[in-house]
């Protein structure tokens, strides 16, 4: 059952430039000042310099630079392969994690009271800018799904406010956070970054008020341009009325995700609303625990189903290679292999190999193994093959002993 000590992680996603590194510095900071130091993820093997102390970095792990040159990748692809090679280590990761936000031991007799040590309760996790390498890919899958079958994991979308000042820039960051919460199925926070440069109080209004956006919209048709790349509304669509009804309709569409959502304005330059962010943080680390949970345990768990229900497959396919399943039963001589043809061309005889190959390198049992199988009794052998096919554990000596078994059948 969750508690309110147990550690939550927020994972900073947000476009190349929008402030996600100072971010990641500012919160780091505010808890060091709090005394609730946190425990620091980087996950951008790409970063040249990170402003902060990280206890866990892609970049002690792989050389994004190497693995560039050895995979001959451009920079998206060394960045996907590096997260890929990093993915392998989770299990080591998720030890680390669990044992460092563990809560720590009793204080021993008479020890000083600031030798007792504090339960970390934040992990914050930065990550590539390049959103889509991390959040549309198999390792930032895992990466994610993970963390969150081990704590509260909570979303962090960081927007650069002064670059969403036009209806359609605006709309497009929130299509892609619309795209990130439906693939990621994490509660999410949309923090306003950079509100020292511009408020973020129009954007607040944009997604609480329906009849702002619209008014807001008309005046950038009424003024000639659809949002530029500077995020004025200047220069781009002038005015076509194709642009304007279409933001229209998304803005409708978009209602409900906005219900979904947490909004905070922050600077990550001056601190201002920081505090409002790890209200916003607890919030969502609640509705995780409330509704996010139970629907993760229950795919969890299909997921497992579906894995043994392979397994069972499998264990019949081999079974059924093997002549031990019960048709074969009693009538004493597994099927003879049918005579192959002679290959005639280079492509038949691949073919043939091909062949050969799907059988995984089991070779049909011959004269000698049918005498040793009429010593084994079939249950057992059942249930041995059952245990060699579970995936985990260590295998047992049963194990080994066929394996032996098996290995001396097909020699002979
Ligand atoms: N004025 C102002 N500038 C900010 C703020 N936050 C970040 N910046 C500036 O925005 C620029 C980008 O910030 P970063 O933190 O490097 O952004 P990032 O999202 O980590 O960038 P990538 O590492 O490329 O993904 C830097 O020049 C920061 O100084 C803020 O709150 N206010």
């Amino acid at each position: 059952m969750a508690t309110s000590t147990e550690p939550v992680a927020i994972v900073c996603v947000g476009m190349a430039g929008s402030g996600k590194t100072t971010f990641m510095q500012r919160i780091n900071a505010h808890l060091h000042s709090k005394k609730e130091p946190p425990y620091v993820v980087n996950l951008d093997p790409a970063v040249r310099n990170v402003p902060f102390e990280s206890n866990i970095d892609i970049r002690d792990s792989v050389n994004y630079k190497e693995v560039m040159k050895q995979y001959n990748l451009g920079p998206n692809g060394g960045i996907l392969t590096s997260l890929n090679l990093f993915a392998t280590k989770i299990d080591q990761i998720l030890t680390l994690l669990e044992k460092r936000t563990a809560p720590p031991p009793p204080p021993e007799e008479g020890a000083p009271p600031g030798s007792v040590k504090k339960q970390i309760k934040n992990i914050i996790v930065d990550t590539p800018g390049q959103i889509e390498v991390f959040v549309w890919s198999a390792s930032g899958d895992i990466l994610l799904g993970s963390l969150a079958s081990s704590f509260p994991t909570v979303i962090a979308y960081i927007i650069d406010t002064p670059r969403s000042g036009s209806t359609s820039t605006f709309m497009s960051n929130m299509l892609y956070a619309c795209s990130i919460l439906y693939k990621t199925k994490l509660p999410m926070i949309l923090v306003f970054n950079k509100t020292d440069v511009k408020d973020a109080s129009f954007a607040k209004d944009w997604m609480t008020d329906f009849e702002a956006f619209q008014a807001a919209l008309q005046v950038e048709e009424d003024g000639g341009g659809m949002g530029g790349a500077d995020g004025t509304g200047a220069g781009f669509g002038q005015g076509s009325g194709y642009m304007g009804s279409l933001l229209h309709s998304m803005s409708l569409v978009l209602e409900e995700f906005y219900k979904h959502l947490r909004v905070v304005s922050v600077s990550s330059m001056t601190g201002d609303g920081i505090d409002d962010f790890f209200v916003a943080v607890q919030e969502k680390k609640d509705e995780f625990n409330r509704d996010y949970k139970p629907e993760l345990e229950r795919r969890r768990k299909q997921r497992d189903n579906e894995k043994e229900g392979k397994r069972q497959k499998e264990l019949g396919k081999l079974l059924a290679d093997l002549n031990m399943d019960n048709t074969s039963k009693g009538k004493g001589k597994p099927k003879p292999k049918p005579k192959k043809e002679e290959p005639e061309t280079i492509s038949d005889m691949e073919d043939a190999e091909d062949e050969d190959d799907e059988d995984g390198g089991l070779v049909e049992p011959d004269e000698e193994y049918e005498e040793n199988d009429a010593d084994e009794d079939e249950d057992g052998l059942k249930k041995r093959y059952q245990q060699a096919l579970k995936d985990e554990g260590a295998p047992s000596a049963d194990d080994f002993s066929f394996a032996k078994y098996l290995h001396s059948s097909n020699m002979g």
